[in-house]
């Protein structure tokens, strides 16, 4: 099945817009995990059991799992993903981007290795650099567009003086997303929840592209206006929330805490679908 059939079932199955976001710190844990790089496994595990049916997918960050030499844990929480949440796509947060020869490794160890639903790749260093991840036609591709942070304008916002129209940066990888690069119809693009206004003019630019929104909860993005200005009934959206699912509390009940948070959000995001 595609990824992108995958997260529509998700979404209509689970009623939910929102991603969780698995970026395990151990320092973060709670109780006697406090410290304890070997519990991110077990850490994570609980969240994806308190959560699986309120969210449309997964999304470990790749970095959390590598900075402590837990690759296997990534593994292994991969399959627990696919064993307790089978029709939850799981979007591998990696942000690759490198030439191609590299890149066939990065989509062997998504793809292969992890056996992620979808990844997200940087697009700085061009088309040749996507294609193969797109080699895997049923997996999603997901491209930093506009992303969440500050220094995103650096880049994203500047304007091509050679494309007609001198497109900012963010809508002309819109455009090739949504036309000349999507080859399998399984590429999605990344644009933050800080940015209303950029998701609204992303949807007009890639009106049927999912849409992976990271940046509220801990960021502050707003979730009415995220939703107002993302979801059309041609568009999907998802919604990336981690620290503040994750981290809801400190204690034993920290899974219970995390349900709750996650429940809220769903809520919030459904109230806003109109
Ligand atoms: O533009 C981007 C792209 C990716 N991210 C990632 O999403 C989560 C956000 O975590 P929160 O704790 O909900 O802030 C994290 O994994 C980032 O690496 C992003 O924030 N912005």
């Amino acid at each position: 099945m595609t990824f992108t059939t995958q997260l529509a079932r998700a979404t209509q199955q689970n009623h939910s817009l929102l991603c969780v976001g698995l970026d395990p710190e151990p320092s973060k844990f709670p109780g006697a995990w406090a410290g304890d790089a070997s519990k991110i496994y077990d850490f994570c595990a609980a969240i994806v059991d308190a959560t699986k049916d309120l969210v449309c997918a997964f999304k470990p960050q790749i970095a959390y799992f590598a900075a402590h030499r837990a690759e296997d844990q990534l593994e292994q929480l991969m399959a627990h993903m696919k064993a307790v949440a089978p029709d939850v796509p799981v979007i591998l947060d990696a942000k690759r981007g490198d030439i191609g020869s590299t890149a066939e490794q990065y989509a062997r160890e998504a793809f292969v290795r992890y056996r992620a639903d979808a990844v997200t790749l940087s697009p700085f260093m061009g088309r040749d650099t996507i294609e193969p991840f797109l080699a895997y036609a049923d997996k999603g591709v997901i491209l930093l567009c506009r992303t969440s942070n500050p220094g995103g304008n650096d880049w994203q916002m500047q304007r091509l003086a050679d494309v007609p129209g001198q497109p900012r940066l963010f809508e002309h990888l819109a455009h090739l997303a949504q036309t000349e690069w999507n080859s399998t119809g399984q590429i999605g693009l990344v644009v933050g929840a800080t940015f209303p206004a950029e998701i609204a003019r992303v949807r007009e630019i890639a009106p049927t592209l999912p849409l992976l929104i990271p940046g509220v909860g801990a960021q502050g993005g707003d979730a009415e206006s995220t939703v107002k200005a993302g979801l059309t009934a041609a568009g999907t959206i998802v919604v990336n929330s981690s620290r503040a699912v994750l981290y809801a509390s400190k204690g034993e009940d920290f899974a219970e805490a995390a349900r709750r948070v996650a429940i809220a959000t769903r809520d919030q995001l459904n109230a806003a679908r109109g």
